[in-house]
């Protein structure tokens, strides 16, 4: 019988349509519909998940993360020896030898780095050492030439050595079983340095995120090219947030902008979704009639638009787009705002993206050399510099004015004063949260 026609079973259960998704529950907002600053990163950082890990060869692993702990499985030094050219002794046998009362040992052989024998050193007797050679059983010190004649039948000793002097101890550096690097650690030169001399070749690691950064607004021209009329501007957005994400280790793309145009923005970002682990863009988050980024966005994927209780950097936007729900965080246009949204949220998300630690900066302590001022009810960050006395005593002095659009301010910090929403004013003298901006982590 035709479908149509069959009766429905009785116990036959309703077809459920799946929930259509969504992102999680948004965070509160306070009496002003502003959201706070440590709850938007909380609520962007639960949406990202760590890239998977993979093996990489030690040299390539520069500058990724570790995500193992990694273990000595030898000592260093991994025996005793020589740290001087010269002639492995039994101290004992040197004692009271000076330039007017010289002892002579007689010279049994040679060591050279490399070598490796078990005899012991007969008492009475010395071996010729080089810098690294082992030292041989029963040798407690080493002579160097320059305290010899440098003979090779028999020596001439002019001092007298200590026992366990000019020599490096098995395992005085690094013991069997030490910690060398801890899981989210980034790997720099020493660590390499460090891996190699415990003799790993290779780490697991995760990848370089690869972020796309793009800005948008019909007024931008891409720098190097003439402006089209003096109401555009250089686009410098794009510039600022590819160079600080790729100094936190991704691998950026730097589209350029795009204008105001919702086709060419449906497109220009559906075009990146496949070589993106992040999208990041600037502008067309606000209340403008032109503000296209946060009417476009919810076509594409699932969005969350909002206003944080911070200054600058009130209008935010944070989407998972495309079918493989790509993250992707919109920055207001302001430039420093765009900067100071980076530092809050995009730098934390590519820190977790990458499996590193810690994912904030350290907040540290630093005074006020004068006083300053804030806007109650949103978490302030002025732009200082900081500088540090002989004593590491951290002042700090803010740059220029509150203004988002201050790029000049702003390239001539080295920091962000972070004031509370409830702060008004911190007298002179002050000790006062900042953000050193240059440390590396
Ligand atoms: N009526 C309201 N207007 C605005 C509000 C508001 O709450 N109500 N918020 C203000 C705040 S705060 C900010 S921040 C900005 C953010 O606006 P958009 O994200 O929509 O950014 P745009 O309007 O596109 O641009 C703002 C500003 O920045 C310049 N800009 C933009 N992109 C770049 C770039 N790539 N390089 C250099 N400069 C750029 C742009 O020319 C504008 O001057 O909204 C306020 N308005
Ligand atoms: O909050 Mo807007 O980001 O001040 O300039």
């Amino acid at each position: 019988m035709a479908l149509f026609g069959r009766r429905k079973k009785k116990d036959e259960a309703p077809v459920e349509e799946p929930p259509a998704p969504t992102l999680p529950p948004a965070p509160p907002v306070d009496a002003a519909g502003l959201r706070s600053m440590e709850d938007h990163r909380a609520y962007l950082l639960e949406q990202v998940e760590q890239l998977p890990a993979f093996g990489q060869l030690l040299l390539d692993a520069l500058d990724l993360s570790i995500c193992e702990d990694i273990e000595s499985d030898v000592d260093l030094p991994g025996f005793d020896n020589a740290a001087m050219d010269g002639y492995a002794v039994h101290a004992e046998d040197t004692a009271g030898a000076a330039e007017d009362s010289p002892t002579t040992l007689a010279v049994v052989g040679e060591i050279a780095a490399g070598d490796w024998s078990e005899e012991p050193l007969p008492p009475g007797t010395a071996v010729k050492i080089m810098t690294g050679a082992p030292v041989p059983p029963g040798a407690d010190a080493v002579v160097p030439y320059e305290q010899t004649d440098r003979g090779s039948e028999d020596v001439v000793i002019t001092a007298a050595v200590r026992p366990g002097q000019h020599i490096r101890r098995r395992g005085e550096d690094v013991s069997e079983g030490d910690l060398m690097m801890r899981t989210g650690e980034r790997i720099g030169p020493r660590h390499i340095g460090l891996l190699a001399a415990i003799g790993v070749d290779k780490v697991m690691v995760r990848p370089r995120p690869r972020v796309v950064v793009l800005a948008t607004g019909s007024e931008l021209a891409e720098p190097g090219l003439p402006l089209r009329n003096p109401a555009q501007l250089y686009d410098s957005n794009s510039y600022l947030l590819a160079a600080a994400a790729r100094a936190e280790g991704a691998q950026v793309f730097r589209v350029g902008s795009v204008g105001d145009d919702a086709e060419a923005i449906r497109q220009t970002i559906s075009d990146q979704l496949v070589r993106a682990d992040l999208i990041i863009t600037t502008g067309g988050v606000s209340q403008g009639d032109y503000d296209l980024v946060k009417s476009v966005m919810p076509e594409l994927g699932l969005t969350d638009f909002c206003q944080v209780a911070m200054q600058p950097g009130k209008p935010q936007g944070f989407g998972l787009i495309g079918e493989d729900r790509v993250p992707m965080i919109m920055l207001p246009g302001n430039p420093v705002s765009a900067y100071v949204s980076f530092e809050a949220f995009v730098r934390p998300v590519i820190r977790k993206l990458m499996g590193l630690e810690p994912l904030f900066r350290p907040p540290v302590r630093a005074i006020a050399t004068h006083l300053i001022r804030s806007t109650p009810g949103r978490k302030q960050f002025a732009r200082g510099l900081v500088t540090t006395d002989p004593g590491g005593r951290r002042s700090v002095t803010a740059v220029g004015g509150h203004g988002s659009h201050l790029v000049s301010n702003m390239a001539r910090s080295n920091a962000l004063i972070v004031l509370d929403p409830d702060v008004d004013v911190v007298p002179a003298g002050s000790p006062v949260e900042v953000w050193l901006l240059d440390e590396p982590s």
